[in-house]
């Protein structure tokens, strides 16, 4: 649905001396249809200048975007007008008019592209309806909660019925718990419209809650990117060692410390019983989670095991579980 090739975006400073700044460095990516891709990234990465790269807000230097099958850095602007209501977004301040009502601001997206106002009338009570927020349609945004913005925002988004959605860090300015309302929803809708979800963030719960697929960006670059289940296998992974942190332990007297990751049904199986049994073992957990993800059950953990530990890494390797050794670096 989105594919991207080669894309470079570099700022150049108002001054002749101020240098260049490349926010987006040659990023390749690949988003199927129906996916959840999230892009995380410090401050400065240039996660936001690659997702308006996207809808073409910013015009690349270098490199294609298209988006369901259309190539969108050669076409006009008229072409590009049309082929932007393929691609809602949502921001992080919800960028909503203080002057309109909830259904005024739903209503606007649709007047910018003509839709007769009758047609428009049904379209925004279907919007709101979906959104669930039908019963604030005449409230003010100045009247409404965070979470209450965010939902008219996704409203405007959709109004178009676009198949990919744009989200600039959407519940950044959230407490926990609207956050997750406002991630169920994404979810939903993800679900039932079979909408593309391109997003941006820096929340860990955010890419554990809704992302299938993710990026870890720095200096303009992806330094990983796949499904999140396969990036948690791969030893030095950014991604696992954000979303599974482990405690600080590297060495323990008499043992060997390992890290173990699990996924799939893996994560449930009773693995580190099994091997302590088997090897007439202990097996000490020294640090770990196993959690639900988007992308399916999945846990890591810091164990000791005795002596060099050869005997016991096998065997967790034997039942899939993927094994390195905590100083080990990609
Ligand atoms: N309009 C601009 N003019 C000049 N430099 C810019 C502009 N927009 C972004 N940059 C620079 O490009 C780099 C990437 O910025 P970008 O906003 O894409 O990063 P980000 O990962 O989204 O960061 P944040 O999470 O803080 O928004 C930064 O060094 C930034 O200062």
């Amino acid at each position: 649905m989105i594919e991207i090739s080669g894309l470079r975006k570099a700022y150049r400073g108002k001054g002749r001396r101020d240098h260049e700044v490349v926010a987006v460095d040659g990023v390749d990516l690949t988003i199927g249809e129906g996916d959840v891709f999230g892009v995380l990234g410090r401050s400065g990465a240039g996660k936001s200048t690659l997702l308006r790269c996207v809808n073409m807000l910013e015009r690349p230097d270098a490199g294609t975007v298209s988006v369901g099958g259309v190539e969108l850095t050669t076409l006009s602007r008229r072409r590009l007008r049309q082929a932007r209501h393929g691609i809602g977004m949502i921001h992080q301040h919800f960028a909503l008019l203080s002057s309109r009502t909830v259904a005024g601001n739903v209503a606007f997206a649709l007047e910018v592209t003509g839709v007769p106002r009758a047609e428009r009338r049904t379209r925004v009570a279907e919007l709101l309806e979906l959104v669930g927020l039908s019963e604030r349609a005449d409230a003010y945004p100045g009247q409404l909660s965070g979470g209450q913005k965010q939902r008219v925002g996704i409203a405007r988004a959709l109004a178009a019925r676009p198949k990919v959605l744009l989200s600039d860090e959407a519940t950044s300015a959230l407490d926990p718990e609207t956050t997750d309302s406002i991630l169920r929803l994404l979810l939903d809708l993800n679900r039932r419209l079979g909408l593309t979800i391109l997003l941006i963030t820096h929340e860990m719960t955010v890419v554990k809650r809704i992302c299938r697929s993710a990026a870890v960006m720095r200096d303009g670059r992806f330094v990983e990117s796949g499904p999140v289940a396969e990036l948690l296998h791969r030893p030095g992974s950014e991604l696992a060692r954000d979303l599974f942190p482990l405690d600080d332990f590297t060495t323990v007297p008499g043992q060997t410390v390992i890290d173990v990751s699990v996924s799939g049904e893996d994560a449930d199986a009773p693995l580190l019983t099994e091997v302590a049994r088997e090897l007439d073992i202990d097996v000490r957990v020294l640090s770990g989670s196993v959690e639900t993800l988007a992308a399916g059950r999945a846990g890591r953990w810091r164990l000791g095991v005795p002596g060099d530990g050869a005997a016991a890494i096998h065997h967790l390797r034997s039942r899939g579980a993927v094994v390195t050794l905590p100083e080990e670096k990609p």
